[in-house]
């Protein structure tokens, strides 16, 4: 547990049914000429989608702008080069991303090689960038990565299959948008990636060495709220309380882990996303309970709370046989949502696990899990993982 720590988020955050309306003037006040908007071909060709109700606030606003649309899931390196150019061929003065984790992270991913140097390997780690990126406003779709208010830009090197991370307070969002009405078509088996990543990103803060009193509150409220309605939210996509309520679970997770950081499962889950392509989220909840069973040695304490706040009866159990429901309820939850158990499901290969293994050790999230471990324990969770029935 921290005592004296910095608490990172976007100045301004819009939040709530209607509130896309808003980024015109918000646009206009941040004296945003010409933005560089970064999304998908999907989300742009979405009849009155995110990107639609965008432009036509800033149509209403007057705010002229440039789209470039070519943003791929786990976003590459040439996603961003892509983007650097259409920005400078436009004399665009500002970003604003419209999608989820891989649009934000394309728009951090472009405003930082315009003003850090081109090569951004260079600067993956942790509070490396010198100059400020131009000015950035996310819409977000997705419940979800907390892209939109995170100091985290994750980037695929699509030459070495590796993703790695760029993180820095200058990678924040200056005002973020989340209106659950932009989500109520999001499709069932993407509700369940996304938000099985907030119900990881609101695990892994609370045991993470980087924890602080605040982060605690926010990591409990929004695992209390992901067992409420992610089921419902994949279930029943055009209910509008589930998703207001994941999306809230999104907003307190991401501000978790951008103060208390993140651990093993991101880590690892980096490592399965660069090799393979896979859906984050996917990704992330495979390796959950995993590496929670992993860790819980580290702090039984800390893994019996989180069973109370899923909802288990731990009356009269010791701390050890609570803790133990923690890892049920998560392997629970993946399992309601329909994600495979198994990583086998997105191709994965054992001979590939020394080399992720080794990656996984160096990601910018490894630092802060509770339990240290060593290349060989994580070359068998990845061998657990992919076992799994
Ligand atoms: N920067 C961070 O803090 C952070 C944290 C976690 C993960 N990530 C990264 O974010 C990426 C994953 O982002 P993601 O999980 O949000 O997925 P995504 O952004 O890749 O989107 C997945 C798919 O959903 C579609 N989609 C998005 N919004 C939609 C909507 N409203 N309706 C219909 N379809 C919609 C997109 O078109 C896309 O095809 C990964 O690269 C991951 O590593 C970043
Ligand atoms: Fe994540």
């Amino acid at each position: 547990m921290k005592e004296n720590f910095d608490f990172l988020m976007p100045s301004v955050n819009f939040f709530g049914k209607g509130v896309i309306k808003k980024i015109g003037d918000r646009a206009k006040m941040l004296h945003m000429t010409k933005p560089l908007i970064v999304t998908d071909k999907f989300l742009r060709g979405m009849d009155n989608g995110p990107v639609a109700q965008t432009l036509d606030s800033l149509d209403a606003a007057g705010v002229s702008y440039v789209i470039f649309d070519g943003v791929e899931p786990n976003p590459k390196i040439r996603n961003i080069q892509a983007a650097k150019q259409v920005y400078l061929d436009n004399d665009c003065d500002s970003i604003i991303t419209v999608g989820g984790g891989s649009s934000h992270d394309c728009g951090k991913g472009t405003g930082i090689i315009l003003t850090n140097g081109d090569d951004i390997t260079k600067l993956a780690g942790i509070e490396t960038l010198e100059n400020p990126l131009p000015p950035l406003m996310a819409v977000n779709t997705t419940a979800g990565t907390a892209s939109e208010l995170t100091r985290h830009c994750v980037i695929t090197n699509e030459k070495t299959k590796l993703k790695f991370v760029v993180v820095s307070w200058r990678n924040i969002p200056l005002v973020s948008f989340n209106d659950p009405m932009l989500e109520l078509d999001v499709p069932a088996a993407m509700t369940a990636a996304t938000g099985m990543d907030t119900f990881v990103q609101s695990i892994e803060p609370y045991v993470s060495t980087n924890r602080n009193e605040i982060t605690d509150g926010q990591c409990i409220e929004a695992i209390k709220l992901c067992e409420e309605s992610l089921r419902e939210a994949v279930a029943n996509g055009h209910n509008l309380e589930a998703r207001t309520k994941m999306v809230e679970a999104e907003m307190l997770g991401g501000m978790a882990f951008n103060n208390a950081d993140l651990g093993y499962v991101h880590a690892m889950a980096h490592q399965l996303g660069g090799q393979y392509d896979a859906p984050h989220g996917v990704c992330c909840a495979m390796l959950l309970p995993i590496v929670e069973e992993y860790n819980l040695v580290a702090c039984p304490e800390r893994f019996a709370e989180l069973a109370k706040a899923m909802g288990e009866n731990t009356d009269g159990l010791s701390t050890r046989d609570a803790a133990e429901l923690a890892i049920k309820a998560m392997r629970q939850m993946a399992d309601d949502v329909h994600i495979p158990r198994s990583i086998k499901a997105i191709g994965a290969k054992p001979e590939d696990f020394e080399l992720m293994a080794e990656n996984a050790l160096k990601d910018g999230n490894a630092f802060s899990n509770p339990r240290k471990g060593t290349k060989e324990e994580i070359v068998q969770l990845f061998q657990k993982a992919y076992d799994m029935k």
